[in-house]
């Protein structure tokens, strides 16, 4: 016999006496659910019971188990051989644990794999309830929503704020199905037909060889598809615009782009756009701001969304439709409706309110939620119906197909972030990842063994029915109708709304991304390009690309300017915009007191700025630093206070302070001091002249002046113009 306990013998091996059990004790109770690790069946969408746990699902509870509920009592050591013996292959917890992660990623979305998402509610005004039998567009019903925001070309760990379109997509859980609106930030598509859509995404997405640039339009496949496909020219006019660089996704417009359409009650059929209008405006960074904010903060849009939601700032966008009676020829004031490249300008179909959805939730998991959730434009409800729009066709295929691949089978519909709140009856079974346990023999129509036939569509009147509209006989063509050849006048049209600082910004744009092109041949196209939509446009972009200017190939259009589609001129609500408050030395931190607390209760967010960390002004009532001269960018604010006097008035001001001004300076904020701060702001080279600047005696007087201006957005003052 031996210490050593590695080599006593093993119980009930050759030769030793076999160890008996405990002496059971009668009567044996099952034990009751803990309340952490047990409860009720969750119902699978088809009403069976799955068996999953929630609080299983929550991460909760005294012990750390395996997946199947097994108590572990470490998780930092593999089973060993001794301690510094090989891994046993018996590692159960081992494999369950580092198999699983290694399985943890799925495929990112094809497009619009960036993105970020919120929770909230829609509620329906009724006033779309004559043209359409939808119930939640009914007056005061109530609809849980899901939205998620994203820009198209980057893959998922890109940043937020390139120059892109973004994607504005709502789940709308109604009580007779989900509606999904599948819609943009720009209410023009760059392709009028679904067939080209992977020709235009592969000339976006990165070059094949060396997978650079990422998420950028700014190079050669995109612009040569643009230039040779010149019904993109309106949808990249507006990317070249303000609009490609969204200040917040709480500040975006959202376009339903097709023509849906609509029906009542008695089957009357009203041809409409869908549009989201956002409370707070639409309002976009500068170029420069935008490229900053790329490397300092590649979530900015996503922190933005998740921060204003969970300080209580809930973003809302009321829905509106412009209406067109659903004529044969599918056409509104010469306007052809099925061509997704073309807008109805809303001074000639006005934007009529329909409801107003508020995002009040973050999502509590991004995996589950957020990536997980699955849009399709075919998920429609009662009183929604297509038309034959060829890009909407394409897009009908296209989401279901890629999902089956992306998240893993045709079960996706059963992932909780996905699932319908009406109740549901299908007759799809089992497939990967079934989570309904299916009850019944009889999964098809009619039956006589399971409860009988539910209803067919037709028969019962809140059925899905397709509009039994017209198709015209005609031969089968691959072609579009003459009117879908009018690839300019609508840019046009876009380029003579816009006010004059939108113009720099576009001439600035169209410098930069044909600038960034190696290929000659494709910068001189784009110039060809813009010499339709505008002689002074394209002299400018060719001055600014060392080119000569074309001659247009065909007439200029002229048509009334939309001032709805500027975004320079009116007055906004200031909620959730944020004030950076710069603390010096010598600050007059009574003056940071009041301006906090006045920021605040407006609705702002106010980031007091100092040399370092902590707390200051001990004595008495002390403020928090929320940003240190080292963490701190100009493009994290609306607007920036200097509070006073910069201490020592021989001593060079901190560099970095001298950045931020002069950034918050070019980029158009208002700028506000008081105390002797001016002194700061000149030796970082503000003007205190200069509009938008503003200096006062009391900080509250300076503070109301600066939220005035940020109702405007920006100064637009300060930026240069000759267009
Ligand atoms: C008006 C034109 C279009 C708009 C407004 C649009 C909008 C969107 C949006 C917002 C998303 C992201 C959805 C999300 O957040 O999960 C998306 C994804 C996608 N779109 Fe489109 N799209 C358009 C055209 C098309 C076309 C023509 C096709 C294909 C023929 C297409 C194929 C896809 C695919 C495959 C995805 C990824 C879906 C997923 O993985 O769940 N889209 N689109």
């Amino acid at each position: 016999m031996t210490d050593n306990p590695a080599e006593q013998p093993i119980p009930g091996a050759p030769g030793s006496v076999p160890p008996s059990v405990a002496e059971p004790t009668e009567p044996h109770e099952p034990l009751p659910p803990k309340p952490d690790q047990g409860g009720p069946e969750t119902v699978s969408p088809t009403g069976q019971p799955t068996g999953a746990d929630p609080a299983r699902n929550a991460q909760s509870g005294a012990y750390l188990t395996t997946a199947q509920g097994a108590r572990l009592y470490d998780t930092d050591h593999s089973l060993k051989a001794g301690p510094r013996g090989p891994v046993l292959l018996q590692d159960h917890h081992l494999r369950e644990k580092i198999t699983h992660f290694d399985h943890e990623r799925i495929p990112e979305r094809v497009v619009h794999a960036r993105g970020a998402a919120a929770h909230g509610v829609f509620r329906g005004y009724g006033s779309a309830s004559n043209i359409s039998k939808a119930a939640f567009l009914g007056r005061d019903v109530e609809t849980p929503v899901f939205v998620r925001f994203s820009t198209v070309l980057g893959s998922r760990g890109s940043a937020d704020t390139v120059r892109d379109t973004r994607g504005f997509a709502t789940k709308f859980y109604t009580e007779e199905g989900v509606f999904d609106l599948v819609g943009n930030n720009i209410p023009v598509f760059f392709i009028q037909d679904a067939i080209k859509f992977p020709d235009v995404i592969h000339a976006g997405k990165p070059h094949p060889d060396r997978e650079i640039p990422q998420a950028q339009s700014a190079h050669d496949t995109f612009w040569d598809f643009v230039t040779l496909h010149t019904e993109a020219t309106h949808h990249t006019l507006w990317n070249m615009s303000d609009r490609g660089i969204p200040r917040s996704y709480r500040m975006m417009e959202g376009f339903g782009i097709h023509t849906f359409r609509l029906v009542d009650a008695e089957g009357a059929t009203t041809l409409v756009k869908f549009h989201w209008k956002p409370k707070l405006g639409t309002h976009s960074q500068v170029w420069e701001e935008a490229q900053i904010a790329c490397g300092v903060d590649p979530d900015f849009h996503r922190r933005d969304l998740a921060d204003a939601i969970e300080s209580g700032a809930f973003p809302q966008w009321e829905l509106g439709v412009q209406t067109f009676p659903d004529n044969p020829e599918q056409m509104f004031q010469g306007i052809d409706l099925l061509d997704p490249t073309k807008i109805v300008p809303e001074e000639l179909a006005p934007v009529q309110p329909v409801g107003l959805m508020t995002l009040d939730a973050n999502p509590s998991n991004y995996f589950a939620e957020t990536e997980q959730v699955a849009f399709h434009v075919g998920n429609m409800v009662p009183g929604i119906d297509v038309t034959n729009d060829a890009l909407l066709q394409g897009r009908l295929f296209s989401y279901i197909d890629t999902q089956i691949t992306r998240l893993g089978g045709p079960n996706f519909p059963q992932l909780p972030i996905n699932r319908t709140h009406a109740p549901v009856n299908d007759m799809l079974r089992d497939g990967m990842h079934q989570t309904a346990v299916h009850r019944g023999v009889a999964p098809y129509r009619p039956n006589s063994l399971d409860g009988g036939c539910p209803f067919l569509a037709g028969e019962d009147t809140r059925a899905f029915v397709e509009v039994p509209a017209e198709v015209a006989a005609s031969r089968k063509v691959r072609d579009a109708a003459a009117s879908f050849d009018d690839h300019f006048s609508q840019p046009r049209l876009f380029w003579l709304s816009m006010s004059p600082v939108e113009r720099e910004h576009i001439i600035a744009a169209y410098t930069f991304e044909l600038g960034k092109c190696y290929e000659q041949a494709v910068k001189e196209r784009g110039l060809k390009v813009l010499a339709r939509i505008d002689g002074e446009l394209c002299a400018r972009v060719a001055a600014g690309l060392g080119l000569p200017a074309p001659e247009p190939d065909g007439p200029l259009v002229d048509s009334d300017p939309s001032p709805a589609l500027s975004q320079v001129g009116a007055l906004w609500p200031v909620d959730g915009r944020v004030v950076g408050i710069l603390v010096g030395k010598d600050a007059d931190l009574d003056g940071v007191r009041a301006v906090c607390g006045t920021v605040r209760d407006t609705g702002m967010v106010p980031l007091v700025i100092a040399p370092a960390g902590g707390v200051i002004g001990a004595d008495g009532d002390p403020v928090t630093v929320q940003r240190t001269y080292a963490t701190a960018r100009s493009v994290e604010f609306d607007a920036v206070l200097v509070a006073g006097a910069p201490g020592d008035a021989s001593a060079a001001p901190d560099p970095r302070v001298t950045v931020l001004l002069d950034e918050a300076y070019r980029h158009g904020k208002a700028i506000g001091t008081w105390a002797g701060g001016g002194r700061l702001l000149s030796m970082a080279g503000v003007p205190l002249d200069a509009p938008g600047v503003v200096e006062g005696e009391a900080a509250t007087e300076v503070l109301e002046e600066v939220t005035e201006l940020l109702g405007g957005h920006r100064v637009w003052d300060r930026f240069p113009s000759t267009v």
